[in-house]
């Protein structure tokens, strides 16, 4: 269902409804936390982070799916191809049906999307980062984007404007925190998954961050867990925790109505770095997870502080 269509010429018959319907499908069977928070969105906001999402996700697949052995750099210069088609209204596999409906609806730059595909690129051609700065490019390709994505449907606060000292002032756009939301779960996700990722060759954790808790590569791939590793995830949880904070500190410049949904992200997401500490850090035999029980205590704290944050 997410793969690419043989021929760009496919044109689909798929209708607006059904192409939503089919969005939302997918959303709810490869995104459990993301798809909950959806839940609590307007049906419009909710119907365009879907079409978003499998775009997103499809993008992914490409690189780090079940067909990714037979990506190349071709395949993705012709799913950018098939992008440009996209805003340019021409739908081609049914999914891209609720993408060009989205577009009609809301104000959406193609270069996040662009910048999305330039990441899957990075994937493709190495599997290894020097230094932060290096790894932040990736984080921000691969999931700032979706910030950015995501905050273009979801909107922001309007000003009161019956208050005469309101009248001048201009919407704060919370960009930065937008990306910075993106980062902080990109970054998270790479913790959680280090051991999957060292299975099939690869190092996302920054090589000077290594060298600087004396941690070599080898030790990673034979999965050692020692006080070495511990210090190295507590310095990488901090960053990440670093960026969540950012990332708050934008919800209030949001649409009030998407502020609980993106609470509830927020906090599900961070929470898995919860879960790597309870570990011990142990990201080598044991997955990270949210216990459901723990995902719905989230809602009422999530709701609160929409409210009064
Ligand atoms: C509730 C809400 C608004 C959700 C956004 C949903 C959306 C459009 C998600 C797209 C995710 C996606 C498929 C991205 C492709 C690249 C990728 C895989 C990135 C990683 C996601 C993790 O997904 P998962 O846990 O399923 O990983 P596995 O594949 O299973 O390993 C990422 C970690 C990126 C996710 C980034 C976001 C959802 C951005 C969040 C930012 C906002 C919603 C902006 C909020 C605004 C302010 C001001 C704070
Ligand atoms: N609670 C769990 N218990 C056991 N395995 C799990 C659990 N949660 C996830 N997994 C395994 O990991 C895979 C992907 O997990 P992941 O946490 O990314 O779930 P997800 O559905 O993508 O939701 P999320 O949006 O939280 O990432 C699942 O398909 C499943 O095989
Ligand atoms: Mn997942």
């Amino acid at each position: 269902m997410l793969q690419l269509s043989k021929s760009p010429c496919m044109r689909t018959p798929a209708t607006r409804s059904d192409s939503y319907e089919l969005c939302r499908q997918i959303t709810a069977q490869y995104a459990k936390t993301f798809y909950l928070g959806t839940q609590l969105m307007p049906q419009a906001k909710r119907q365009a982070i879907w079409a978003i999402y499998v775009w997103c996700r499809r993008t992914d697949e490409l690189v780090d799916g079940p067909m990714a052995s037979s990506t190349t750099l071709e395949t993705l210069d012709r799913w950018e191809e098939q992008l440009e088609l996209i805003f340019a209204g021409h739908p081609i596999d049914p999914v891209d049906v609720a993408l060009v409906d989205t577009l009609g609806r809301f104000s959406l730059d193609i270069q996040p999307f662009r910048d999305m595909i330039a990441g899957q690129r990075m994937d493709l051609s190495r599997n290894r980062y020097n230094t932060f700065d290096d790894l932040n490019l990736y984080c921000y390709r691969v999931a700032g984007t979706v910030g950015l994505m995501s905050l273009a449907v979801m909107g922001t606060a309007q000003p009161d404007l019956s208050v005469p000292w309101n009248r001048d002032q201009s919407i704060y756009y919370p960009k930065e925190e937008a990306i910075a939301l993106g980062i902080a779960n990109q970054l998270t996700n790479i913790l959680r998954d280090v051991g999957e990722d060292a299975r099939r060759g690869r190092i996302y954790l920054p090589l000077d961050d290594l060298a600087l808790f004396n941690y070599t590569e080898a030790d990673l791939f034979n999965g050692i867990v020692d006080e070495r590793w511990r210090e190295l995830m507590r310095f990488q949880i901090q960053r990440a925790r670093k960026f969540y904070t950012l990332a708050e500190e934008g919800i209030a410049a949001l649409h009030p109505d998407i502020r609980w949904p993106v609470w509830t992200a927020l906090m599900l997401y961070r929470q898995i770095l919860d879960e790597i500490e309870r570990n011990e850090y142990d990201v080598f035999n044991q997955r990270a997870y949210v216990p459901t029980w723990k995902k719905m205590m989230c809602l009422p704290v999530a709701q609160l502080r929409a409210r009064v944050l």
